[in-house]
């Protein structure tokens, strides 16, 4: 798990990493600047194209500084330096950048305390205005320069962070900011991006490694984490071979209407693509025919049986809510269900919309419950948020006071932990925007819990996997991923963390 870091945690790494390595402030600022020019390399090759960098007098115009140094220095020539120093001071290390740079032959003009800026003739900006040290909204020229350089239509690239863009996840609907193409983040990707406002601050990110010390930062008490490659190869059990059917658990999946058979199908397909040893669907009769032609391999419960059923235990998991609609037979099964013994559950998409409607059923879940909102859904059961980062915070508190893990879904899906910890899932892709995407998560999540997965594990798995999924199809070329050839992916992907 990579914890992400707070401004002011970066600022103690800073110092710690100063102090231990040690190394001084402008070596540290050469090297992030480093980092950065090697990634920027990597996305423009050609040296022959035009490029403006944009500081302001802080430490993130002092990389600005060095990174265009730098530039020349790899044979981009055809460089432009703006210094934007409208009423702040320089830094030392903004100062010693300067002199750098001045002993080369770049271009490099102050402008003035003005609203009039000239045209924007390079193809690529820079933008080093503002990092980490943004204590306030834009305001004045800074805002009109930001706004001239968002307008001019050229890419920016930014450096650390978007100029006037938060750090820590609070982003305000007014927030102004530059509108990077590219952020390359120093160390570790800033809380902010993970949240959907960020869209309107940049498109995508990259973190490059400036050498802070990881010991300290790994030890550093953080509240958001997020999933990497090496956590899922630990937390995947690999296959053993006398593991039979019945090592992999028994998953009851409650889903299905009329009209909306198809997200119970989906369900029970995750399920068993995911590798439940068994796996039933409990669906109205009206969707029997179509799970017996679909899917062979699945086991058909009618819903009338369900009070008769003394042993529900036997089921070592159960997954509800996918297209199962609201009316009171719903409501009757769902209560019936979440009162039975079965004590490992993933409560989805209609079955979260009864627990809406019903307070006294949503209070008494059991804990180590796991639900899976996307945005509308959560609204309906926590009320509404002003922005994400108040909606995060609810997530989270809710998940401590009631002991369950909530997985909110977005691009990037933030699951919160009954410790308080908010997980932040990153794979996935815009091609995965399509209704049945969120069944097949929950018949992914139920099949990891029957399988025995601790709920934690099982949410943090399933997101991952179903992401990664995904991903693996935009890669071959798929730009719209339709949910059932995502199903189809399922058991490579699991091949790829455990063979
Ligand atoms: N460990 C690292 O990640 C390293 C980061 N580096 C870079 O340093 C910046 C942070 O630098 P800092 O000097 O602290 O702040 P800024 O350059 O972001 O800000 C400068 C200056 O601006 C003032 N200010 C804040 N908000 C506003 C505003 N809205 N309008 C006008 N002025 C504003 C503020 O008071 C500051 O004085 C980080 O992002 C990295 O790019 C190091 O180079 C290497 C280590
Ligand atoms: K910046």
């Amino acid at each position: 798990m990579r914890n992400i870091m707070t401004v002011s945690q970066t600022r103690e790494a800073d110092r710690f990493t100063i102090a231990n390595e040690p190394v001084s402030t402008i070596d540290l600022m050469e090297r992030a600047s480093q980092a950065f020019v090697q990634k920027f390399i990597s996305l423009f090759s050609d040296q022959r194209i035009s490029v403006l960098i944009c500081c302001g007098p802080g430490n993130n115009g002092g990389d600005g500084l060095a990174i265009s140094r730098l530039l020349y220095e790899y044979g981009y020539s055809n460089i432009r330096v703006w210094i934007a120093d409208f009423n702040g001071s320089r830094t030392d290390d903004f100062k010693v950048n300067f002199q750098r740079l001045s002993e080369i032959p770049i271009h490099v003009n102050e402008l003035a305390n003005t609203d009039n800026f000239e045209a924007i003739e390079a193809a690529i900006v820079i933008d080093a205005l503002l990092g980490s040290g943004l204590n306030k909204p834009l305001e004045g020229a800074l805002l009109n320069l930001v706004r001239h350089i968002n307008a001019s239509g050229k890419q920016v690239i930014s450096v650390d962070i978007p100029s006037g863009m938060p750090a820590d996840g609070n982003i305000m609907v007014e927030t102004e900011s530059i509108f990077a193409r590219d952020v390359i983040s120093f160390q570790r990707p800033k809380l902010s991006f993970f949240f959907p406002e960020s869209a309107k601050s940049l498109r995508y990110f990259h973190t490059v490694d400036i050498g802070l010390d990881e010991t300290y930062i790994s030890a550093l008490k953080t509240d958001f984490f997020e999933i990497t490659e090496d956590d899922i190869r630990s937390a995947l059990i690999k296959r053993s071979p006398f593991n039979h059917k019945g090592t992999f658990g028994h998953c009851l999946i409650f889903a299905g209407n009329i009209n909306t058979m198809g997200a119970a199908l989906l369900s029970a397909e995750a399920s068993l693509y995911t590798g439940s040893g068994l796996t039933s669907l409990c669906i109205p009769p009206s969707g029997l025919s179509a799970l017996n032609t679909r899917l062979p391999e699945a086991m058909a419960l009618e819903r009338e049986q369900l009070p008769s059923i003394r042993n529900l235990e036997k089921y070592a998991a159960l997954a509800v809510g996918p297209g199962l609609g609201v009316g009171e037979d719903e409501k009757k099964y769902l209560r019936l269900l979440l009162n039975s013994k079965i004590t490992s559950t993933v409560i989805d998409a209609d079955a979260l919309n009864i627990l809406a409607q019903e307070g006294e059923l949503f209070e008494q879940l059991k804990p180590g419950t796991i639900i899976t909102p996307h945005m509308k859904e959560f609204d309906r059961l926590f009320g509404s948020s002003k922005n994400w980062w108040e909606r995060t915070a609810k997530a989270r508190e809710n998940a401590v006071k009631r002991q369950i893990i909530i997985v909110l879904k977005n691009r990037y899906t933030f699951i919160a932990m009954p410790n308080g910890k908010v997980i932040i899932n990153p794979t996935g892709n815009p091609g995965m925007a399509s209704g049945g995407m969120g069944d097949v998560l929950c018949g992914m999540i139920g099949s990891l819990l029957a399988q025995g997965y601790a709920a934690e594990e099982a949410a943090m798995l399933a997101c991952f996997l179903h992401g990664k999924a995904g991903d693996l199809l935009a890669e071959e070329g798929m730009a719209v991923i339709p949910p059932t050839m995502l199903i189809q992916k399922i058991p490579k992907v699991i091949g790829d963390f455990t063979l």
